[in-house]
């Protein structure tokens, strides 16, 4: 049986300068700490954005529901407004004012699902914080992958590939519309180096990847050995979420 508790008294949502609200301890919080497990405000069975099911599933909502949703962050990318254009058969400013402000909050804040608290988490390339849906309970979890002082805002990553380099990062952040300052991404000599490291990253991880196609003993071997080092750089560099899990035992 899992135990359906977390720690969200040791949370708190506030201001977080230059990004909106933000998620932040009030207390400090050990590494592992499951500070959130909550369900869905809204659910919509599909990774890619679907207009109506968006709409009806908002439809679906209680009246208070409805307006919790509303106080969410909006914004929607130009290529993302195309697709949702193509499938309302109406331009952007065609559609009816309500149906722009669901449809901007959940390509704003879709896990594919919206989750009230867990939408308020803004994004660093090295997270302190680390989230996955847990099927046994049918909720969000999101855990601290690092100590957390108090005061400290806690952050997830937006994107799948910790490896991908800045320009590949801050492309597929502009989905959400903001510039990434986390300490990989700022322009000054440490974030270089963090930088570097991301390449060296990314580097090895395509060796990798060409040592497992060869599937010979002796490639399999380097292959082992070459995880060891790849899980050593993510130690030292603070990928302690999916990405180290995946070094030690695979995706
Ligand atoms: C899922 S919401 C996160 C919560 C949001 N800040 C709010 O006020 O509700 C995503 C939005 O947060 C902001 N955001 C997230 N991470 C950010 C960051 N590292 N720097 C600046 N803005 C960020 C962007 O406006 C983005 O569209």
């Amino acid at each position: 049986m899992f135990i359906n508790r977390d720690a969200r008294h040791l949370i708190e949502v506030r201001e977080s300068p230059g990004k909106g609200l933000g998620v932040f301890a009030k207390d400090n919080i050990p590494r592992g700490t499951r500070i959130l497990a909550e369900s869905s405000l809204l659910k919509v069975e599909n990774d890619n954005p679907d207009a109506k099911k968006i709409l009806q599933a908002f439809e679906d909502l209680t009246p208070s529901q409805q307006s919790s949703y509303l106080e969410l962050h909006r914004y929607t990318f130009d290529s993302d407004k195309q697709i949702l254009e193509a499938q309302m058969g109406q331009t952007w400013d065609e559609m009816a004012e309500m149906h722009r402000k669901v449809l901007n909050i959940y390509t704003a804040n879709s896990f594919p699902s919206i989750y009230l608290l867990g939408s308020r988490f803004n994004h660093s390339c090295v997270p302190n914080t680390t989230h996955s849906y847990h099927p046994s309970l049918d909720k969000e979890t999101f855990h601290t992958i690092q100590d957390i002082t108090a005061g400290e805002e806690l952050l997830i990553t937006y994107i799948d590939g910790s490896n991908w380099d800045r320009s590949r990062r801050q492309k597929y952040l502009q989905k959400w519309g903001f510039q990434c300052n986390c300490p990989v991404c700022e322009d000054t000599p440490q974030g270089r180096a963090k930088e570097e490291k991301r390449l060296e990253l990314s580097y090895l991880t395509d060796e990798f990847q060409d040592l497992l196609s060869l599937e010979t003993e002796e490639s399999l071997e380097e292959a082992l050995k070459l995880t060891q080092k790849l899980a050593a750089i993510q130690k030292s560099e603070g990928l302690v979420g999916h990405e180290l899990r995946y070094s030690y035992v695979g995706s």
